[in-house]
């Protein structure tokens, strides 16, 4: 992601690319953002360490660097786009934190289309949990097979809003095999497909007796993500610290 997202800021007038970090032991430090990403030199090289004064931070990322990004963004006051997905709890309890003190946009997905879909899924679960004979819901996510984390925090996403619109006791089943009895009601399962270089689709299946409605959303490429962390970090400028998603950063109502 971190390439895209050079290069499509690359692109545009309104940034100035000035860092482009990842770990010490990355063996292209040192090599030009702007090449790696596949495109002309922007004299910025790949670096481990940070710079003293930046407008915003883009996070795209590994849980596990996450923690020293909040900590470096807190300490120099800058705005903070994250969109790295797996966090513990323990992290979302400090981006909560941070978020007391510097603006931060946190979402698991950056695709317009995705963010989207999640509202309209909110409206079917809002309108079928009463319906006749009970309604299942099932999300089923497909992404490449370099994807670290599962089921994707797109996928979460989407369950957690859906379940607080059904029920306080939905039930979150990851899988399933075996002789597992009868469907329980209230419980919404996870299926993690990992296939080549599927750059992200998620299928939420709303089944009744008698029919069924699926949402399916996907991305052709993995611009979609890039553009909107750059949409988030441009709709950070100026705003007050607190944290925001990108159903805020988009117009669409929370
Ligand atoms: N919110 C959204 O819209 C989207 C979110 N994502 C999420 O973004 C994250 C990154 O995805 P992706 O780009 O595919 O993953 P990659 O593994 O390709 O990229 C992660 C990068 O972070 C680097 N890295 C590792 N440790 C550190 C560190 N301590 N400091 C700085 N950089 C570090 C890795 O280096 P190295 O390879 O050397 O380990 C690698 O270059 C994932 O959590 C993914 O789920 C992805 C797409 C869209
Ligand atoms: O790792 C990815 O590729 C993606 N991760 C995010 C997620 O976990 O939801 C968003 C997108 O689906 C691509």
């Amino acid at each position: 992601m971190g390439r895209r997202v050079v290069a499509l800021a690359s692109e545009d007038t309104e940034f100035q690319i000035v860092a482009a970090i990842d770990h010490a032991g990355n063996p292209l430090l040192g090599q030009d953002a702007g090449a790696v990403a596949g495109f002309a030199p922007i004299g910025v090289p790949l670096a481990s360490d940070w710079p003293e004064e930046v407008d915003v931070v883009i996070d795209f990322s590994l849980p596990e660097a996450l923690n020293h990004c909040i900590e470096t963004c807190v300490e120099a006051s800058t705005p903070l786009v994250v969109a790295t997905t797996g966090l513990s709890d323990e992290q979302k309890t400090k981006l909560q934190a941070a978020a007391k003190l510097i603006p931060i946009v946190w979402a698991p997905s950056m695709s317009l289309a995705v963010n989207l879909t999640m509202k309209l899924a909110e409206q079917v679960a809002d309108t079928l949990g009463d319906v006749q004979g009970g309604l299942d819901v099932e999300i089923i996510e497909r992404h490449h097979r370099f994807k670290a984390d599962a089921p994707s925090g797109t996928a979460l996403k989407f369950g957690e809003l859906i379940g607080k619109k059904l029920s306080d006791e939905t039930l979150h089943v990851h899988g399933r095999e075996g002789h597992t009895g009868e469907r329980t009601r209230n419980e919404i399962g996870y299926h993690a497909v990992r296939v080549g270089d599927n750059p992200g689709e998620h299928t939420i299946v709303f089944g009744m007796l008698g029919e069924k409605i699926e949402l399916n959303v996907a991305a052709s490429n993995r611009d979609c993500y890039a553009a909107g962390a750059l949409a988030a970090a441009k709709w950070l400028q100026g705003r007050p610290k607190g944290l925001y998603n990108m159903f805020d950063v988009l117009g669409l109502e929370s």
